[in-house]
């Protein structure tokens, strides 16, 4: 008989949480997780998925455009948001419903209850229960971060974005990250009009400036407008429902929804994590290992909680690897480099590697081969956007060290470029293959 009730305990069931519950399991350890919300986590719940569903349903409305040129002729198109909001809300709860089956198939206990920890060893439920466990790991995630200004409870975040009731005719989008841009474009495609404020003069610091300077021009050119170095002062609630948004500089904006996309942290606030001498950093984040262990022995932490990179795909190889590692007697860690990474704006961007200005400092002799088309599906139907594509290279070595692209479909095409990035292949060996044609992915292997 163990001496715990439990040899896993796991705070959190998102993609980190459940894949390494599962593969724990999966070892034969007893193991249970306490999830406070939805299974599945911020990627399944309010993130990745009802995200890219809706970016999905705001595209149509291009679509829909373009047709005419392919001899589609299309009586009067209306959007109904609320159609679009219940078919992704109930697609959420089948995937829940998926999540919880793979706890159940693999026999992993389930709470539905926020836990704290409240020792080396111990949780404890909301419900008052206490629960003892070999190994706690910490996959509680990241929320996001509210910026402090007069009126900004009348804000929403990402959190309540899926679930408006009404359609807002005008939206003001505070950030211009991943979170922002994606809802930007979301927002306008869908007929609304969208103003994007910004604290700095820039749109996603550290991806490659060519294709932030192109993702901008197309953005304003679809009418989305941008007010840099100007953060919201504060929100006044008007009488008629809509808010007057307040910014450095300006005049105000009146807007129905006021979405704040600022950064995400690390959820670590009351968590108990000091009662078992837990180090934290500046943010909040779990400071782990490279294994995943933290400074205290028996805890181990995985995914946003620790903000090493705030992605899906990260937060599951960390789960599996601290799985492998304490319980399958396979020590593994995560690799950071070449994580392929993309932005689902309209239109989207994607990258692997080093951008140019990255590789720029840190190599000696750099090449770069770009692409920048018109693609033909653009072309056919009048539609001025082009894309661009970048190939960064060790003119040393020959080898391609990043692949950025801003084009339609580009993380479709990234994913595949990614492998022969983190393959090491040469600007040579992306010469020699054949190119597929027509498509817009050729571009890749005809960059001279
Ligand atoms: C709008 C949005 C879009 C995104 N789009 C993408 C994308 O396209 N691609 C991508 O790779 N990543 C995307 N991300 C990021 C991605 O969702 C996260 O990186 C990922 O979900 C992190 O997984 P995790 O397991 O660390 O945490 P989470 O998935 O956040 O899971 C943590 C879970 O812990 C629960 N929890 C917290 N505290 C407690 C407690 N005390 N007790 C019990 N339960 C608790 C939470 O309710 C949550 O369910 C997006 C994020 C957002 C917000
Ligand atoms: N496609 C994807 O992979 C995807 C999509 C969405 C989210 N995510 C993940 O979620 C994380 C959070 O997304 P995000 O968009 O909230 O963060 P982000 O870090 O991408 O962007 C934050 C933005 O807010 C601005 N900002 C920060 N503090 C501010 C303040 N006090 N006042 C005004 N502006 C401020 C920054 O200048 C920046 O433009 C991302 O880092 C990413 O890892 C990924």
């Amino acid at each position: 008989m163990s001496e715990f009730d439990y040899d896993l305990f796991v705070i959190g069931a998102g993609s980190g949480g459940v894949r390494a519950s599962r593969i724990a399991a999966g070892y034969g350890a007893r193991v249970a997780v306490a999830e406070e919300h939805r299974i599945g986590g911020t990627c399944v719940i309010r993130g990745c998925v009802p995200k890219k569903l809706m970016v999905y349903g705001s595209d149509f409305a291009h679509g829909l455009e373009d047709a005419a040129a392919y001899g589609w002729m299309i009586g009067e198109a209306k959007f109904d948001w609320n159609v679009l909001r219940d078919f992704v809300a109930s697609d959420v709860d089948r995937l829940e419903k998926a999540y919880t089956s793979t706890l159940d198939n693999n026999k992993v206990d389930h709470f539905h209850e926020r836990a704290v920890v409240i020792g080396p060893n111990s949780v404890r439920l909301a419900s008052g229960r206490e629960i003892s466990a070999k190994i706690i790991l910490i996959a509680v995630g990241a929320w996001p971060v509210l910026p402090e200004f007069e009126g900004n409870q009348y804000a929403i975040t990402s959190n309540e974005v899926f679930g408006l009731p009404e359609f807002p005719r005008r939206v003001v989008v505070q950030g211009a990250g991943y979170i922002a841009l994606e809802f930007a474009g979301i927002f306008n495609s869908l007929g609304a009009e969208v103003t994007v404020v910004n604290r700095s003069d820039q749109i996603l610091r550290g991806y490659d400036l060519s294709l932030r300077e192109r993702l901008l021009q197309i953005m304003q050119a679809r009418h989305i407008k941008f007010r840099f170095s100007s953060p919201i002062e504060k929100i006044v609630k008007e009488g008629n429902g809509t808010f007057s948004v307040h910014t450095e500089g300006h005049q105000p904006i009146a807007a129905e929804a006021v979405l704040v996309a600022t950064g995400r942290k690390p959820k670590t606030e009351g968590l108990g994590l000091e009662t078992a001498g837990v180090d934290l950093g500046p943010l909040g984040e779990v400071l782990v290992d490279d294994y995943n262990q933290t400074s205290c022995p028996s805890i181990y932490a995985v995914g946003d909680v620790t903000n090493r990179v705030q992605l899906t795909p990260i937060a599951i190889r960390e789960g599996h690897a601290f799985a492998d590692t304490v319980f399958g007697n396979n020590p593994r860690t995560t690799a950071y480099d070449c994580i392929p990474n993309a932005v689902f704006s309209q239109p989207p961007l994607a990258g692997v590697g080093l951008t140019e200005e990255q590789a720029r400092t840190q190599l000696a002799n750099v090449k770069v081969f770009t692409s920048d088309f018109r693609p033909m599906k653009n072309m056919f139907a009048a539609v001025p956007e082009r894309g661009l594509y970048k190939l960064v290279v060790d003119a040393d070595t020959d080898k391609v060290v990043g692949v950025h692209m801003i084009a339609p479909e580009a993380p479709e095409v990234l994913q595949a470029a990614a492998i022969a990035v983190k393959a090491g292949l040469t600007k040579a060996d992306f010469d020699e293959t054949v190119a597929l044609h027509p498509s817009m992915a050729e571009e890749l292997v005809l960059m001279r």
